[in-house]
């Protein structure tokens, strides 16, 4: 999975962290942390105690991706995987980058006053090597630095059509059970491999509310994002419609209530601040669960509760017994 920012990306690595976990596959983690690395491509040598050999089954931590070396990211998988990637609406996905990511500090304006005038901000500091672009972020994760492309050049439709063709599935955030159980078909799985607890999602009052006309300067100014959505968005309801509307429907359904039912067992408390397992950016709170002790579903639960951070840590930890 490459492992897009703010896009519901770490709701469906719990997934894919799960399945392998209890599959026993090889997974392909970071060395540390949560990138394999932020600042390189991404290359094998970034990936935890790899032997230069080894074929893996999942990988779904975040990289620095190149799409014109999709072949090296295919060459350390088995044959057989599914490349996958997940989208969200720009508006809703550039407001949470901005405020996660502390852009108010790196363009010196809050969202409202840099959709004002982002050329302007953005010529004035975005930097060749900034860690998350400052547009058309989206594109930059999938392997496109569409920053100082300008608006309506062709580089970017070729770059959807490649993505397209490389990837098995493209998943929507906006519609995430939908696209979930179109993973789950594709996989042949289960409806409990795909059941989740929403991951990584800030509190209410830690989300800056914009106006519709804020919404439309934020697609405007993410013009690439917002092509790159349309299309994968338009795709992803062509598949739903070839599964059939009702079915898809009714599987929803059984997502909705499974996801209800594990989020009452599992949870104990739902924090947003001061849990030691998470990482916070300055002065923004992030929901985290709290493991009911007690639940009927113990091991599926202390996953599905499981932060990032400390997902990976396990599973590192676990390689390292293994040798
Ligand atoms: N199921 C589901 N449906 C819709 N949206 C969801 C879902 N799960 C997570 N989210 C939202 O995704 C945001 C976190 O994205 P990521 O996990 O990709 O962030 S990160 O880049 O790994 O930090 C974060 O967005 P914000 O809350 O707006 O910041 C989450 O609320």
């Amino acid at each position: 999975m490459i492992k897009t920012h703010k896009c519901s990306s770490s709701t469906l690595q719990n997934i894919l962290l799960r399945r392998g976990e209890d599959r026993d596959v090889s997974i392909a983690i970071p060395m540390e942390g949560v990138y394999f690395s932020q600042v390189y491509p991404f290359n094998r040598r970034f990936i935890f105690m790899d032997d230069g050999k080894r074929k893996y089954d999942i990988m779904a931590s975040h990289m620095k991706f190149d799409l014109g070396k999709f072949q090296d990211l295919k060459n350390v998988m088995n044959a057989g995987t599914k490349y996958l990637t997940i989208l969200r609406d720009p508006a809703e996905q550039y407001e949470s980058m901005y405020t996660y990511y502390g852009y108010p500090g790196r363009f010196g304006a809050d969202l409202h006053t840099f959709l004002l005038h982002p050329d302007l901000y953005f010529a004035n500091r975005e930097q060749r090597q900034s860690l998350q672009a400052g547009r058309n972020p989206m594109c930059q994760d999938n392997g496109f630095d569409a920053r100082f492309v300008k608006p309506g050049d062709t580089s970017a439709e070729m770059f959807i059509s490649a993505l397209d063709k490389w990837h098995d599935l493209v998943l929507i955030a906006d519609h995430f059970d939908e696209s979930l159980i179109l993973l789950k078909d594709m996989m042949c799985w289960e409806l409990d491999d795909v059941a989740y607890l929403k991951q990584n999602a800030r509190s209410k009052d830690s989300v800056v509310s914009l106006t519709g006309v804020e919404r439309e300067a934020i697609r405007r100014w993410n013009w690439a994002d917002t092509l790159l959505y349309e299309h994968f968005n338009r795709t992803l309801w062509e598949r739903v419609a070839a599964y059939g509307n009702e079915r898809m429907a009714k599987d929803v359904a059984a997502l909705r209530d499974r996801n209800e039912e594990l989020s009452k067992d599992c949870v104990s408390r739902t924090m947003d601040r001061s849990d030691p397992r998470m990482w916070y950016p300055a002065g923004i709170k992030v929901n985290s669960f709290q493991l009911n002790d007690k639940a009927k579903n113990p091991h599926l639960c202390s996953q599905l509760t499981l932060p990032e951070l400390k997902y990976l840590q396990k599973l590192r930890s676990r390689r390292s017994e293994r040798g």
